[in-house]
């Protein structure tokens, strides 16, 4: 509910998935049933292969997306995918959200990458498990742990986090950069991005080793 409260996605928009590894099967919601619809029963529980072990709806249309997620990134409790506004505009651009300011570097400490167009056949293929292997791809060089969020190009936002409350949190700071983003290219299309020293000590004094932000 904390999807549609945040304004992240409307109707039956988006999904979000709760893993529990060791069991290896996770809850996610069910497709195509409106948010204000929706209660706890409803939530259906899927396996790794996708099949369902508990549930009397269809699990979301995105549900292959998620498994690729869980299965190749470790340490990951939540997924979420939205359709919010800005994060959507930057992926229908197939646009990386440059790294502006200081907002953007509290949370993660580079642009917000975007996955390649995906081809023909694999859309016509699994096209859901394509998407995750997409993601995949986009994260070879980068950790999936410090860039909890991506944009899946020409579709929408996909993010992720220690459990599926923090995987809304970091869906919910990627709409607010992705807006803060776009104002600032408008305002200055040829903005400069922020200078690494700024995005190093803004990054690590919430991430670092030795973090120093909120309270102990
Ligand atoms: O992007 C998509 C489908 O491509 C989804 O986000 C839908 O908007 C919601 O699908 P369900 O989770 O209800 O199946």
């Amino acid at each position: 509910m904390e999807i549609p409260r945040r304004g992240l996605a409307i109707y039956t928009f988006g999904n979000v998935s709760a893993f529990d590894r060791d069991r290896g099967v996770l809850a996610i919601k069910p497709s195509g049933v409106p948010y204000d619809r929706l209660s706890a029963d409803d939530m259906v529980v899927v396996d790794l292969e996708g099949k369902v072990v508990e549930g009397h709806l269809r699990p979301s249309s995105d549900t292959k997306t998620h498994i690729v997620l869980y299965a190749s990134f470790r340490g990951l409790g939540g997924v979420v995918h939205t359709h919010s506004t800005y994060a959507t505009g930057w992926a229908q651009t197939g646009t990386p959200i440059p790294i502006y300011g200081t907002t953007h570097a509290d949370h993660l400490a580079e642009d917000v990458p975007c996955t390649e167009v995906m081809r023909p056949d694999a859309v016509e293929g699994d096209y859901e498990t394509e998407t995750g292997k997409q993601i995949i791809e986009c994260f070879r060089d980068r950790s999936p742990l410090h860039t909890p969020m991506v944009l899946v190009a020409g579709h929408g936002p996909f993010a992720w986090g220690e459990d599926a409350e923090k995987a809304v949190y970091n869906a919910a700071v990627l709409e607010e950069i992705a807006r803060m983003a776009f104002i600032t290219r408008t305002i200055h299309p040829g903005a400069a991005r922020l200078p690494d020293a700024l995005v190093r000590k803004h990054f690590d004094r919430k991430h670092g080793k030795r973090a120093y932000y909120g309270q102990k």
